[in-house]
């Protein structure tokens, strides 16, 4: 039976109920990866609060999940400035380089260090600007100085929380890469429709975001791990271990693989255990980023021109591309 229309102050009320229901049921599914729904449920209340919206439009606000999907035809992308320098990492290629590493920055900081180890997603570095919780500006590394503005398109992806949990400003980083099964899904649609295939999912996540109809962009399944804090607000971390749990706490998406290391031999059985899980990780990575745990040590050690003392990542030699694709198709 057709419901009565809401009055204002009704579908104002329902608006408010939904959108806060299917934000909790979105953060299950694309950050927490727990979801508690099945999509019918989640589908059935997108559509009455998407009926209420088209009803009452001036109820829709920029965290409805509703201004996911896209739709909007970008000009371009203008540049954003970094008032935070988003540098590059320093790298490593073998265990000599990795305890050459551990034998300067013992050096440096004249005392022993631990590390935090974490997976080195191979997608694209991202910049995220919140102001009272909200999503206001999302931006491409570039060439760490200058990057292009992409929050539009940002918006789209479904791991990036339009409202933090909590109201406060803070600017985070972290990587944006297309999950090895969407690569492989979406080089057999473009093959199918006559279009050139993506190398790796890198690139397809590089071409994604660099689309300028955002509704394609919300197509492209992308996702993100993030891992730094660049400008900390009210953020109390004094450790690279704490900030990425503090990160998680107020909503964002980060790997769970990251282990808290006392020696470089710890780190080095951890580099050798995930070259190992490479291949049954859900997405690429390129290699392991070590950095330096407690936050006075970085400041201590601080950066080079181009990169940071405190951290090297180790690169795995790259595995054959083709061995990737025929294990994934194998599972389909
Ligand atoms: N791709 C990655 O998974 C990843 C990348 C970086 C960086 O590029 C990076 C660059 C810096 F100047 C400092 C810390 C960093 O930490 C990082 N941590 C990661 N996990």
């Amino acid at each position: 039976m057709a419901q009565a229309p809401l009055t204002l102050a009704e579908a104002t009320d329902k608006a408010k109920e939904l959108r806060a229901q299917l934000n909790q049921y979105s953060h299950e599914y694309y950050v927490a990866d727990t979801p508690t729904v099945e999509d019918y449920v989640y589908d059935r209340l997108y559509k009455e609060l998407s009926d209420i919206e088209t009803e009452y439009p001036d109820l829709i606000t920029s965290d409805s999940p509703t201004q996911r999907v896209g739709g909007k035809i970008l000009q371009g992308f203008e540049k954003v400035t970094h008032e935070v320098q988003m540098y590059s990492l320093n790298d490593g290629f073998s265990k000599e380089d990795i305890y050459d590493f551990d034998e300067r920055v013992q050096k440096l900081a004249g005392k022993p260090v631990s590390y935090c180890c974490e997976l080195k997603i191979d997608g694209l570095a991202i910049s995220l600007k919140y102001e009272n919780g909200k999503f206001v500006q999302g931006a491409t590394r570039g060439d760490g100085t200058v990057g292009e503005n992409i929050t539009e398109n940002l918006k789209t992806v479904k791991s990036i929380p339009l409202e933090l949990k909590k109201p406060i400003s803070v600017e985070v980083r972290g990587e944006c890469y297309m999950p090895k099964q969407s690569f492989v899904n979406l080089n057999k649609e473009r093959e199918e429709a006559g279009q050139d295939v993506f190398a790796n999912p890198r690139n397809a996540a590089a071409g994604s975001l660099r689309q300028l109809d955002t509704s394609m962009v919300a197509k492209r399944n992308l996702s993100t791990f993030l891992y730094t804090v660049a400008d900390f607000g009210p953020m109390t971390a004094q450790t690279q271990y704490d900030a990425l749990n503090e990160l998680s706490e107020i909503g964002f998406r980060t790997n769970p693989e990251k282990k808290l290391c006392q020696t470089i031999d710890e780190v080095w059985a951890y580099i050798e255990e995930y070259h190992e899980k490479r291949s049954e990780l859900p997405y690429e990575i390129d290699g392991i980023v070590i950095k330096t745990n407690e936050f006075t040590i970085q400041d201590e050690l601080g950066f080079t021109v181009k990169a940071p003392r405190w951290a090297i990542a180790y690169k795995f030699p790259p595995e054959e591309a083709q061995t990737i694709v025929e294990e994934i198709e194998w599972t389909i």
